[in-house]
């Protein structure tokens, strides 16, 4: 009981902050291996996510509560129930896998022209870069067709939602962390 009230205390002057936060992505993007990784540090193989998975961890000072929401078709239908409620989400695409960029842009369009609130950030990561011949950044930008939304929202600090794009190997722990200190930093 004492601490709730630290702890309300502490999230009341703003030193203390709760995001909700979903990570979403094409199966076999690479979601649930990256939850592991932040949350136990440690690379699990999982099955595909069947139903919807949550974890708390406290990253960048900031406590997330992370909903792992599965990428088959089936599971996508459950992403815009979520999305109201979300305070940042986490695209994962696997940046090896060329046959299915282009259905991979088109579920994260799906997301950037929701009616997800504008100021919710999306951080986009391309996954597997540890795999030979897969995209590179420019590749992936141009693939995905989020040039404008990145250079509009993410470099030039305008108006509008923010997005960034970052690569990532979860095999060899690279490139998340920049990718959740960015993400902390618009929240
Ligand atoms: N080479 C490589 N493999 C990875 C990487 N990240 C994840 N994987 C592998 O990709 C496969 C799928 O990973 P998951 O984390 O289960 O994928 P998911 O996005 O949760 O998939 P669904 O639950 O089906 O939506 C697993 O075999 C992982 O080990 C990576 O950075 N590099
Ligand atoms: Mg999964």
């Amino acid at each position: 009981m004492f601490l709730n009230w630290i702890w309300d205390i502490l999230f009341y002057f703003g030193f203390y902050k709760r995001a909700k936060l979903m990570i979403v992505g094409l199966d076999n993007a690479g979601k649930s291996t990256m939850l592991s990784l932040l949350k136990h540090g440690k690379l699990v193989q999982h099955s595909p996510t069947a139903r919807p998975v949550s974890e708390e961890m406290t990253l960048g000072g900031i406590t997330f509560t992370a909903y792992d929401l599965g990428g088959h078709e089936m599971a996508r239908r459950l992403w815009k129930d979520y999305m109201p409620a979300m305070n940042a989400v986490v695209f994962i695409v696997d940046a090896s896998d060329k046959i299915r960029i282009s259905e991979a842009k088109t579920q994260l369009k799906g997301i950037l022209e929701s009616d997800l609130p504008i100021d919710v950030p999306v951080v986009i990561l391309g996954n597997k870069t540890d795999k030979p011949g897969c995209h590179g950044r420019v590749e992936l930008l141009e693939n995905l067709e989020i040039q404008e939304d990145v250079q509009k929202y993410g470099e030039n600090n305008q108006q509008g939602r923010q997005c960034q794009l970052f690569m990532t190997s979860m095999l060899y722990r690279q490139g998340y962390g920049d990718a959740f200190r960015w993400l902390a930093a618009q929240l």
